[in-house]
């Protein structure tokens, strides 16, 4: 289902329980662990943060939304024949609802995955079935040769916001987790690295290599042509797993995919 009606004022929310929607569709989860995996995705807008290379654009620097009630999510989700949930966005833990969505897709018996960028922590008791945080790297960050939209405005709220190490340990601590990394380049393995290592050292439970993803940059087949073997050879010479874009190699950057 497509949900663009760009909303007047974005943070006028109806009456009871709801959250602003970009988009709601059914497709291959793409990303990780379970890819593959026939998904219904429902995409949270607004996130606290800008990512200069963010493939969805229209949750982060141009929020487009309408507000839908948990009961028409919960709805939508139901009419199609899949078990598996992907929550997503932007980013959805700046909305309170979101977490009462994941109970309610629990309770029905749904199968929930959170791609989530580790820097907002839910209520203990929210469940997730597969915590899938993708912590923000340096290399992320939209200074004003990389700002898609204006010139380096959000570089400095981004930079203060993108890595909060305890809130990503706690991810670890709670739930069936991966930390899927949006790599560019050889030079964010250092990075990557320190941030395992620190993630390793906060939380009080392993964090196994095989929890740690390397996944290529690239909205575009066009773009992952140029990442995908440079990020699957950095993944074998540093014994982490490797995770493809299989929606973006399928259907390229075609919305609700
Ligand atoms: C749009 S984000 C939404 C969830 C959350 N805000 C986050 O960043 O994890 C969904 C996934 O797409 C990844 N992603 C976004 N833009 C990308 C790009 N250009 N290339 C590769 N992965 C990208 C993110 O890192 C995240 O794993
Ligand atoms: N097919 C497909 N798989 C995905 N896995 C994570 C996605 C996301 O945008 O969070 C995504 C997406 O947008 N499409
Ligand atoms: S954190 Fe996620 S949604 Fe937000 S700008 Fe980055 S990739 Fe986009
Ligand atoms: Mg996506």
């Amino acid at each position: 289902m497509p949900v663009t009606s760009t909303v007047e004022r974005p943070d006028s929310a109806p009456e009871g329980d709801a959250l602003p929607v970009n988009e709601v569709f059914v497709s291959l989860q793409g990303e990780g662990t379970l890819a593959g995996v026939p998904s219904v995705f429902v995409r949270t807008s607004g996130c606290n943060l800008r990512c200069w290379f963010c493939d969805s654009y229209h949750t982060s620097w141009e929020p487009t939304h309408a507000w839908l009630t948990l009961d028409d999510i919960v709805e939508e989700v139901q009419s199609y024949d899949a078990d598996h949930v992907v929550l997503t966005g932007g980013e959805p833990f700046v909305h309170e609802s979101s977490q009462d969505l994941l109970r309610r897709l629990d309770a029905l018996g749904y199968h929930t995955t959170v791609e989530t960028n580790g820097t907002i922590v839910p209520d203990a008791e929210t469940p997730i079935d597969l915590a899938s945080v993708s912590p923000k790297l340096a290399s992320s960050t939209p200074t004003v040769e990389r700002d898609p939209k204006g010139e380096g405005e959000w570089a400095e709220r981004h930079e203060e916001r993108r890595v909060d190490v305890d809130a990503l340990a706690t991810f670890a601590e709670r739930y069936d987790r991966q930390f899927k990394f949006v790599v560019t380049g050889r030079e964010d393995m250092a990075e990557i690295e320190s941030l395992v290592a620190e993630i390793r050292a906060a939380a009080d439970v392993e964090v196994p290599d095989t929890d740690v993803l390397l996944m290529p940059e690239g909205q575009t087949r066009d773009r992952l042509a140029e990442t995908r073997t440079v990020v699957a050879d950095l993944a074998v010479e540093y014994g982490y797993r490797y995770t493809p874009r299989l929606h973006v190699d399928l259907w390229n950057d075609a919305p609700e995919t």
